[in-house]
């Protein structure tokens, strides 16, 4: 069967962050329905949080406090130095005790929720159909369940929290403010505010800038991975010199973009020392002139100025939060959109280890024409018809893109014909429950991709519930058994990435006791295209031979020698059946495709 990824890219991948719109912060919320089930947990948190916002807005105020008992111009209750010493660390205990327990609490509801959102969207890939994952790359999918639902958790955790503490820090502190010293505060306001959005603009620009300079950084590092993987090409062709000035110009490119962004930066060091600085110290001088008036209090000032610091800060913050809510606004859409995808019909009851009813095998294409959901406009099949009768074997045979594993992939309705029928035992599989129909179709593919984990994981994929016994009887049954007892582990023996490498016989081996362990009634066989040694492709006919006793078998053959037996051939070219028949016969007619292609393939061989 041909190997198609998920290359065909649909729509671009949008990271881009969503504007904040009423509808958009509707649509976002939706995703905090799975905090639901933790609501107590993230109602302690939201009291801890409101507790450490205040406690840390005492700060100011005491350190005042603080300096006035010390100049001996105290008032009130607060007099006593060590008194008031002692209340800042009271504070700051608390402060740290309330945060604690914010972080927990946060952490055990987003944590929880996160994991829900990532199952529920995992389960939901599952269940999706082909041609979702089609229609979008690989990288494109996974980062729904990575980087998105990521971003919601900082969101439910992180982002939530600094936004209640900024809006608070901004409220009481200007609250403060005014009621130290009115003149002084809108003074204040007038000033500080400004300098410190003017900042937030610039940090932007500089930000962009230097993501510019990692993207273009990590063109030159294309550059070199291509090559240094294709080196022999790159040598065969000369190419050498015409590389490094291919880097080069790359190269000279980032440089540029990266001195640019460090002038701007150069020049934010400076705005930030002159201007937030100079405006904090027109803050002082002004209230120093307020202070010699007899207007305010010198500890009154020092709180003020430390507000004042405080304000800027989460003036600064809050721009920045703007930035990550529409962030994970935009991802919680990405997250809703998938979770609201069309599942395959009835595709939940596949579950493992579930008895399906068994079907005959009988199997008739009625007319059946096809696209691809990719590639609408281009007709894959027409017009195709065959019977199979249970038991009986037949081969697809035709050019590379003719359309053989299109036909199979429509029996296993991975698609959905565009016209005509498939039947199964006498009902249109559009009628059958597709657990039942995948249930009993068995195949052994081209390339066989074994999962991380144990020879006997694997053989058991087609039958999880299966003994040990059953397990042994399938590999010995596939030939495998012998070369499985060969390694020190046996069946135990690690595949997939970190285990052991097995060769491609030996693979086909294990997808052909795994078949057989399903036994199922209906067989898809795709043989290998590139040919395996003469003992394993010995070793893996007689074990595929086995396997298709008494089962409706559909090869898929590229080298006919192994197909003269079936009891009937089909042609398929174009996407038709151009010829019908068994092997005598269709050798016999030497105008036609099948005798042709037997001619050419005894002549390379
Ligand atoms: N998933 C897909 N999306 C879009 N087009 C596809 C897809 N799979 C196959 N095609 C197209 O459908 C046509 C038939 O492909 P198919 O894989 O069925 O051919 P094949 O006869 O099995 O070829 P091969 O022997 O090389 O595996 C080709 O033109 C191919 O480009």
């Amino acid at each position: 069967m041909a190997k198609r990824g998920f290359g065909l890219s649909g729509e671009q991948e949008k990271e881009g962050r969503k504007k904040i719109s009423k509808e958009s912060f509707r649509r976002g919320l939706k995703v905090f329905s799975y905090v639901l089930p933790y609501k107590y947990k993230f109602i302690a948190g939201l009291i801890f949080l409101v507790f450490s916002s205040l406690t840390f807005m005492a700060f100011p105020y005491l350190v005042g406090e603080l300096f006035d008992s010390s100049t001996g111009n105290a008032d009130g209750l607060l007099e006593d130095i060590n008194m008031i010493a002692i209340g800042l660390f009271a504070v700051i205990l608390l402060q740290g005790i309330f945060s604690f327990f914010r972080v927990y609490f946060f952490a055990q509801v987003s944590e929880n929720a996160v994991a829900d959102i990532r199952r529920d969207l995992y389960s939901k890939f599952m269940q999706l159909p082909v041609s979702f994952f089609e229609k979008r790359r690989v990288g494109e999918v996974t980062s729904r369940i990575t980087t998105d639902v990521a971003q919601v958790q900082d969101a439910m955790s992180i982002t939530l929290a600094e936004l209640f503490r900024q809006v608070t820090t901004l409220l009481v502190g200007i609250a403060v403010i005014m009621w130290t010293s009115i003149k002084l505060s809108l003074f204040m306001l007038a000033t500080f505010p400004v300098l410190v959005a003017l900042a937030l603009v610039f940090g932007r620009k500089i930000k962009g800038l230097s993501k510019k300079t990692q993207d273009e950084l990590a063109n030159t590092n294309i550059i070199v991975e291509e090559t240094l993987q294709a080196i022999h090409t790159v040598k065969a062709f000369t190419n050498e010199l015409f590389e490094v000035a291919r880097y080069k110009t790359t190269l000279s490119k980032a440089v540029r973009t990266a001195l640019s962004a460090a002038y701007y930066r150069g020049a934010f060091i400076t705005f930030i020392i002159i201007g937030l600085f100079g405006g904090i110290i027109l803050v002082i001088w002004y209230g120093a002139t307020l202070v010699a008036n007899g207007d305010i209090e010198p500890g009154g000032l020092i709180s003020f100025v430390l507000y004042t610091v405080f304000i800027g800060a989460s003036v600064g913050g809050l721009g920045e939060l703007y930035g990550k809510v529409q962030a994970s606004l935009g991802a919680t859409e990405r997250i809703l959109e998938i979770l609201q995808e069309p599942e395959e019909p009835s595709a939940k009851e596949t579950t493992a280890g579930t008895r399906v009813p068994k079907v005959h095998g009988d199997i008739a294409y009625r007319q059946v024409a096809f696209s691809y959901p990719t590639r609408p406009d281009l007709q894959v099949l027409r017009d195709i018809n065959f019977t199979v009768r249970a038991g009986e074997k037949i081969a697809l045979v035709g050019p590379s893109g003719a359309g053989k594993s299109t036909i199979v992939q429509l029996l296993m309705r991975f698609y959905e014909v565009a016209s005509g029928s498939i039947v199964v035992d006498g009902t249109d599989i559009r009628e059958m429950n597709l657990s039942t129909l995948r249930g009993n179709i068995g195949i052994v593919p081209q390339e066989v991709l074994l999962f991380g984990g144990s020879i006997r994981e694997n053989i058991a994929y087609g039958r999880p519930d299966a003994t040990e016994a059953e397990v042994i009887e399938a590999a010995k049954k596939a030939n495998a058994y012998n070369f499985i007892t060969s390694f020190p582990e046996g069946l135990d023996t690690l595949v997939g990435e970190r285990g052991i490498k097995l060769s491609g016989g030996q693979r086909q081996r294990i997808a052909i006791a795994r078949a057989i362990l399903k036994n199922p009634a209906i067989l898809i066989l795709d043989e290998a295209t590139s040919a395996l040694d003469s003992e394993s492709e010995q070793l893996v006919q007689q074990a595929m031979d086995e396997l298709m006793k008494g089962r409706t078998t559909i090869v898929i053959a590229h080298r006919l020698a192994t197909i003269r037996k079936v009891d009937k051939i089909l042609v398929i070219d174009g996407g038709e059946i151009v010829e019908a028949g068994s092997h005598d016969m269709l050798s016999l007619n030497p105008e036609g495709i099948y005798a042709n292609l037997l001619k050419l393939q005894f002549e390379l061989t």
